[in-house]
Parts: C-alpha cells; structure tokens; sequence
C-alpha cells in the first residue's frame, strides 16, 4: 500500500474503536493533505486574526484534550477574511498529542504526522445565536489548525504549559485569565482550506478548516507536558492522555485550497 508502515501500526484509542463515522457523512475531519493535490486559490484572502488576550477565561481538562475557553459574549477575540464571510467569534482552543513524537495530530501533510495539531474553534456569530447552533451548520464553526514539530523551546507555550499539573485530572479547571493565542500564530500566511466536521463527537459537518502551512516549533519537555495529563478523573485508574486524534477520513467530493502557490 502507498501508506508507510507506521500508519498501521498506529494506536487507535478506545475513543475511536466504535465506528464513529456519521452514517452518510460526505465532508468527515481529519484528512490528509496532499500538497501537489492542492488548488492555489487567489480569491483566497489573508486571514484576520484579532483577540482580546483579557477574552481569556480558564483551562480545563475534558477528558479527552486540555481546553482554553474564552468569553465569547462579544466580538472581541474573532477571525475574518481568508475563505470566511463573515467574522467568526474564538470560543476555545485545544490541542491533539500522540505518545511518542512519530504521530499525534489529527491531519497530516502528504501522509506526515506531526506531534500535535492546535485547533482555534470559533463560531458564526453573526448568522447564529449561539455556539451550540453554530455547531449544527455547514457554515457554522471555523477552526484554525496549527501543527507542532519538535524544535525550539516556546516561550509563549511555556505559560500555558506551567498551568497543566493543575489540570492534570479530567473535570478539573483553573483559571487563566490573560493569554493571547495569536502568540501560537506561526509567522508565514499562508494555509490550506477545506470543507469539514469536528474530530469528536459530535462530528457534525460545520467546520471551514483552516491549516497553517508552517508549523510552530515547541521543545520536548512542553510535548511530555502534555503527556502527563490523564484522560482519567481523581481516585480512577491512570490513564495518561495521549493519542486523542481521530483517524483519517476519506476526502470523498473535496478539494483542498490553498492561499499560495
Ligand atoms: N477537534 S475539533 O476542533 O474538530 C472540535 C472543536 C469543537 C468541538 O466542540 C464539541 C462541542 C459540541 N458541543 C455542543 C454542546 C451542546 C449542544 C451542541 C453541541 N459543545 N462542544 C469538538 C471538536
Ligand atoms: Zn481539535
């Protein structure tokens, strides 16, 4: 098969076992991004980015990722431009790990894995009343993905990452008052875009992913942060919290855009 080795031998976590497909699903995330396969589009706009760091309201651990949450009553902390059209309103961010550094996000680039993948989820504000019917629309959600690669300590990390141990069992949370995520922003504009879903349940086919082309570098002891987490609540069995991306899914009708050539 075209696939390396290691993809078949990936873990697929009890999260995933049950066939989480959306029966009739045509647009399903994660996929894998073949580069060559991409369309340059030049009607694809920069993408705007501005957030309020005082948006910033607490981290906790759900259970199957650690969540930045933000108040998302206003318009303070939104994207726009890129293939939006209109405003969508950050309410969340979150990462996805493996256990060892040769996987762990959800997409991959021409069939590469990265360590981990950052997810900046923002909703249609203007169109919908709230997140939770956002989250039910094709034009619904907009997610910002970032890709980890082993490198450089980063500094901006590092405060969110001092934080983790508070959060270390599901269903806990601290707050965490002031952080500005554009500090995660790799430098170079450019991105894929595609027609998708959430990778957790609900799945639903709401999201206009948005995958920055260059990655951020992050340094191994801020990955083995991450890794410490536990999927598990307080008194439970151990379990650490690792390999929280969903499998690939099929690209079906789509096409990947990108906004440069
Ligand atoms: N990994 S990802 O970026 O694709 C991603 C991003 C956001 C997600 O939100 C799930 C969710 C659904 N709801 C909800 C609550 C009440 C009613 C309806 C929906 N709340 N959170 C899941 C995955
Ligand atoms: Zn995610």
């Amino acid at each position: 098969s075209s696939e390396p080795d290691s993809l078949h031998h990936l873990p697929v976590h009890p999260l995933w076992q049950s066939p989480l497909t959306i029966p009739g699903g045509t647009r399903q995330s994660p996929i894998n991004i073949q580069w060559r396969d991409s369309v340059y589009d030049p009607f694809l706009k920069p993408l705007k980015i501005s957030y309020d760091p005082a948006t910033c309201l607490h981290i906790w651990n759900n259970g199957y990722s650690f969540l930045v949450e933000f108040d998302d009553s206003t318009d303070r902390s939104i994207i726009d431009g890129g293939p939006l059209e209109n405003q969508y309103r950050l309410k969340q961010f979150h990462f996805h790990w493996g256990a060892i550094n040769d996987w762990g996000s959800e997409h991959t680039v021409d069939c590469k894995f990265y360590p981990a993948e950052l997810h900046l989820v923002h909703w249609n504000a203007v169109v919908y009343p709230t997140f939770e019917e956002a989250v039910m629309e094709g034009d619904g959600l907009a997610v910002i993905g970032v890709f980890l690669k082993l490198g450089a300590r980063h500094e901006g990390l590092q405060t969110l990452v001092d934080a983790l141990p508070a959060v270390k069992h599901k269903d806990t949370v601290i707050e965490f008052d002031v952080f500005d995520p554009s500090c995660l922003m790799p430098s170079c504009p450019d991105y894929w875009t595609y027609a998708g879903s959430l990778t957790t349940p609900p799945l639903t086919e709401s999201v206009t992913w948005i995958i920055k082309k260059q990655p951020i570098e992050v340094d191994e002891d801020q990955l083995e942060a991450f890794r410490m987490l536990l999927f598990t609540s307080d008194g439970e069995e151990e379990k650490r919290m690792v390999d929280n991306f969903r499998p690939l899914q099929p690209l079906m009708n789509r096409t990947v855009r990108s906004s440069f050539q």
